[in-house]
């Protein structure tokens, strides 16, 4: 391992890009995938399997942890890692999209963000420099700047407010999470749904000497060709020798047409969230295990799969599991789904290596378009 952070790129195959993210605590091979462990568990699963099924890295929400347990409670516990016993990279993002997603907003300004917890009510405060710190007493391997994230559509100059704001917070985190040799804070580029703000929002963040960037401010309910358009206008001006990762993205179709684009990490609760919800990802496609079609079908969700969930339940137990609410059934489909995504990496990243990156990605849509069978 290195004592450092440090990422090779390895092939390229058109935009799409194969890497490696070497830090202390492992090796990332990108483009990757992280599952969303928001409050200390990647919800339904055991990190045993989680990184069985291929995941080298998993991400944190410093917004729950703030919460719960508290960051000054997990530092005395020994850290996020000693915690949760994930001895790998851990991602935290810095809790500014989950301030204005989940909890009862009461102030935003230059100082920061002033909340309610969803939790119990209680009143927060939150500077980029307490974010950073949180994140540094969880132990976090990649830090998040606070920034802030603006609903799509929206006015063009609330864009550019909330883009030169965080602007201002990512040189605050840069200040506040100084030099740490083994660990990376990433800016997050803003500007929504408009371009020049967003070339704007990449050339500032340009000045701070990053470890790397990610895309904020998309996958907020906008068009996925709005989202690759703003890819595409973005990461030309980002440096090519630094890690992209657009945050929280997304279906598989999404995660695809990104690497295409030329993005190496990708979060998203899609695979567990749609998975307790009886939703299954497989090679053909989705899979609603709820319909009635699956009630005495014995065959499991894809015989060829090397996943025991995948490959070893009948769809008519999962169907009756799901049915009948048993947590069982949540926590098969999010083991089923959660591999898929990661054999999915798994085959992106072997397509770039070898330079048939286009052939994969219209080979692999069209068969999800042929449905399950
Ligand atoms: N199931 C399911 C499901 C639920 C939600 C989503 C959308 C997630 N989108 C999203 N997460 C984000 C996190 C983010 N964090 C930060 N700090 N900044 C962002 O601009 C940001 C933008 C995001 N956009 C996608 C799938």
């Amino acid at each position: 391992m290195s004592e450092n952070f440090t990422f090779n790129l390895k092939a390229t195959s058109g935009k799409a890009r194969l890497g490696e993210i070497t830090m202390p605590r492992g090796t990332i091979r990108t483009p990757a995938f992280m599952p969303v462990g928001t409050v200390g568990t990647v919800k339904a699963m055991y990190l045993d399997q989680v990184k069985e099924g291929g995941a080298d890295i998993i991400l944190g929400n410093t917004y729950h942890l703030m919460l719960r347990p508290g960051p000054e409670r997990v530092a005395r516990l020994g850290g996020l890692h000693e915690l949760i016993r994930w001895p790998g990279p851990i991602l935290t993002d810095s809790g500014g999209f989950q301030v204005m997603s989940l909890s009862g907003l009461r102030k935003l300004d230059e100082q920061g963000v002033t909340f309610k917890s969803h939790v119990d009510g209680s009143l927060h405060h939150m500077s980029p420099e307490r974010s950073i710190e949180i994140q540094g007493l969880l132990d976090s391997d990649i830090q998040m700047q606070l920034d802030e994230c603006v609903a799509l559509p929206n006015e063009p100059r609330e864009i550019e407010r909330a883009m030169e704001l965080s602007l201002r917070w990512a040189e605050r985190c840069r200040v506040a999470f100084g030099n740490q040799p083994g660990k990376a804070m990433f800016g997050i580029v803003q500007g929504g749904d408009q371009p020049a703000l967003r070339i704007r929002s990449a050339e500032g963040l340009k000045q701070l000497d990053l470890k790397g960037y990610s895309i904020g401010g998309l996958a907020v309910g906008e068009p996925q060709a709005v989202m690759l358009d703003m890819l595409r206008i973005t990461l030309p001006v980002l440096p090519t020798e630094k890690p992209r990762y657009l945050m929280g993205v997304g279906t598989p179709d999404d995660m695809l047409k990104s690497v295409a684009e030329g993005i190496d990490m990708f979060d998203c609760v899609m695979p567990t969230r749609s998975g307790r919800h009886g939703l299954a990802f497989t090679r053909r496609g989705k899979v609603n295990i709820r319909n009635a079609r699956h009630a005495e079908d014995m065959r499991p969700l894809d015989e060829q799969s090397s996943c025991p969930a995948t490959r070893d339940y009948s769809r008519a137990y999962l169907h009756h599991l799901v049915r009948s609410n048993e947590a069982l059934g949540g926590m098969i489909l999010s083991w089923n789904n959660l591999s898929y995504y990661q054999e999915l990496m798994q085959g992106i990243r072997q397509a770039i290596a070898e330079d048939r990156f286009e052939d994969f990605k219209a080979e692999t849509i069209e068969m999800w378009a042929r449905g399950d069978i």
